[in-house]
């Protein structure tokens, strides 16, 4: 009864649970839980008033290091600013904060207990990206828990982490290796040619993601483990497969607070994700090892460029031979990585040419002169298809696949700025592309589709070389998979574009909205009408 009243001159209903969390009998007990919360609570926000710019997790003046404090939001007390970015597009949120507090160069904030500091301009994001003292990443709960610390992802830049760069560079994304495997993305494009046909001729529009997703898990698997598949054949693999890296893609991109606030994930797990990885890893393992094993068996002698990635790693002695855990591990990664990026950048970019005529009746009147009426595209055309080029990187410049370059850099000393700001070690360093390449300052007109732009004002270096435009990274942590990744999308939109004219389909007219997940994708998937030229 006392604690009834107790509980109805207070205000949170919750203060009535906490004598059944800690056994507690008494209204004693509970003034002392509530007088400690009070404390608590008090320490919370007088913390958060002293912690000035940038908020909780800058304490201590850890932003005044250098001659330059670093400017930031303060954010609310404990959370910082997780709720502002925890939903939505945290790349527009984050711009659209460094834009009004002229923060751009370098800003800033709190996710819970986690110091972070975003740049939203091409200079300090070129110091981040290329520094050594940036080359460790954050690792986030679901990426440990889904082997990805041992793959080149997520390794701490050491030797074990240069080792698989080397061997990836060599064995996977080299040229000659690309070159090697060009009739495998050849067989997928004519696959996916015949899918777009029959669904055109079938159901009147095309709904192009479902195809570049096949298309894309077959180029990977094709260069990786050395097999396709055939949608028709109703393969248990293809099923499993494309089930796992869905829920793959949904854990890791899921916005998981205890990443932030560690205490949380002890009561508060709603997406359950600790228990879905530890589902989902003796199933990949399982899926792995079976075809690690095959190819054991099969002692396969095709090596050299024209064998997949799983010859190459078995056939390692001494220093690069790997564990069999660490083998799931990065080829589980290539799996992963490689499959949504390409298909949807090809989707962004289909469905900018459905909005543009124009511009898509300027690329194919580029590529029927490139292949001179042959039937398809080959990969050395590519070279001469400069507008081309050109579309595809309009299309990563307004649509970054990555709008904060996906994985997050973690200082691993305090790094001095050419601006005299000084970031300290252990903090979580983004770069907001997304913000770069929206910023009419860097770009001018930077919301029209204008491939043009790229021959008018000079060609720009989308490797890593140029900060204006760099959606695959920069530095020694760059995107290895670029080159391939280039060579797919720019194959896929020349037979694309070559055989068919695309257009809006009426009742489901293209929109351009975005939702973000471990990549930033059309929210309404790409529909279209298209006629076989
Ligand atoms: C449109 C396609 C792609 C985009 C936009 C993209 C973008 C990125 C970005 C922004 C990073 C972080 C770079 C940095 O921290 O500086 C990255 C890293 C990485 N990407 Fe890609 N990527 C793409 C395709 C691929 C493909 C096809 C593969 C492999 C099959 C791949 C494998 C990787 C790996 C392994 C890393 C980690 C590198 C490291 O930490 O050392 N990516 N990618």
């Amino acid at each position: 009864m006392e604690l009834m009243n107790l509980a109805s001159k207070e205000t949170s209903y919750w203060m009535l649970a906490l004598p059944a969390v800690f056994g507690s009998q008494n209204l004693h007990d509970v003034s002392i839980l509530g007088y400690l919360l009070l404390a608590v609570v008090s320490l919370s926000l007088l913390t958060w008033a002293l912690a000035g710019g940038g908020g909780i997790a800058w304490k201590n003046g850890r932003n005044r290091l250098g001659r330059v404090t670093i400017p930031g939001p303060r954010g609310i007390p404990v959370f910082g600013s997780l709720c502002t970015l925890s939903r939505g597009l945290a790349h527009r949120a984050l711009a659209a904060m460094a834009w009004s507090r002229a923060n751009t160069e370098i800003m800033a904030f709190s996710l819970g207990s986690t110091p972070v500091i975003v740049a939203s301009e091409p200079n300090t994001a070129r110091e981040i990206l290329m520094s050594p003292h940036f080359a460790d990443r954050p690792v986030k709960q679901s990426a440990k828990s889904l082997m990805f610390s041992r793959a080149i992802g997520f390794a701490p830049n050491g030797a074990y982490w240069r080792t698989l760069r080397r061997i990836a560079s060599n064995h996977l994304f080299a040229p000659r290796r690309i070159l090697a495997h060009e009739a495998g993305r050849k067989l997928d494009c004519a696959e996916m040619v015949k899918a777009v046909s029959a669904e055109q001729n079938g159901v009147g529009s095309v709904v192009l993601r479902q195809h570049l997703q096949l298309a894309a898990l077959n180029n990977i698997m094709g260069s990786v483990f050395g097999r396709r598949y055939d949608p028709m054949s109703k393969d248990q693999d293809l099923d499993d497969l494309t089930s796992m890296v869905a829920e793959g893609f949904e854990l890791l991109g899921a916005f998981n607070w205890s990443d932030y606030l560690p205490w949380l994930g002890y009561f508060y797990d709603p997406l359950r994700v600790n228990q879905r990885c530890s589902e989902l890893v003796p199933r990949i393992r399982t899926l792995v090892k079976r075809i690690i094993d095959e190819h054991r068996v099969s002692n396969s002698d095709k090596k050299g460029d024209i064998g997949d990635f799983v010859d190459v790693l078995l056939s390692f002695d001494g220093d690069e031979k790997l564990q069999e855990d660490d083998m799931i591990a990065v080829l589980w990664e290539m799996i992963f990585r490689g499959t949504d990026t390409t298909a949807l950048l090809t989707e962004w970019t289909m469905a900018e040419l459905v909005l543009n005529p124009d511009v898509q009746a300027k690329l194919r009147d580029e590529i029927k002169t490139a292949v001179n009426d042959r039937a398809d595209v080959a990969d050395a055309d590519l070279a001469k298809l400069p507008y081309l080029a050109a579309v595809v990187k309009e299309t990563l410049r307004l649509h970054p696949p990555g709008p904060l370059l996906s994985w997050a850099r973690l200082s691993t000393s305090d790094v001095q700025l050419s601006n005299g700001m000084v970031v300290p070690k252990g903090t979580t360093a983004m770069v907001n592309m997304w913000a770069i390449t929206h910023d009419p300052v860097v770009w001018s007109d930077p919301l029209k589709f204008n491939p043009d732009r790229f021959s008018e004002n000079g060609d720009v270096d989308i490797r890593g070389g140029d900060l204006r435009l760099a959606p695959f990274g920069a530095g020694r942590r760059v995107c290895p998979g670029k080159n391939m990744a280039l060579a797919t999308v720019t194959r896929w939109v020349a037979e694309l574009v070559q055989r068919f004219e695309w257009s809006q389909d009426q009742t489901n007219p293209v929109k351009l909205d975005e939702v973000l997940k471990l990549s930033c994708e059309m929210e309404h998937p790409l529909r279209a009408v298209v006629t076989e030229i």
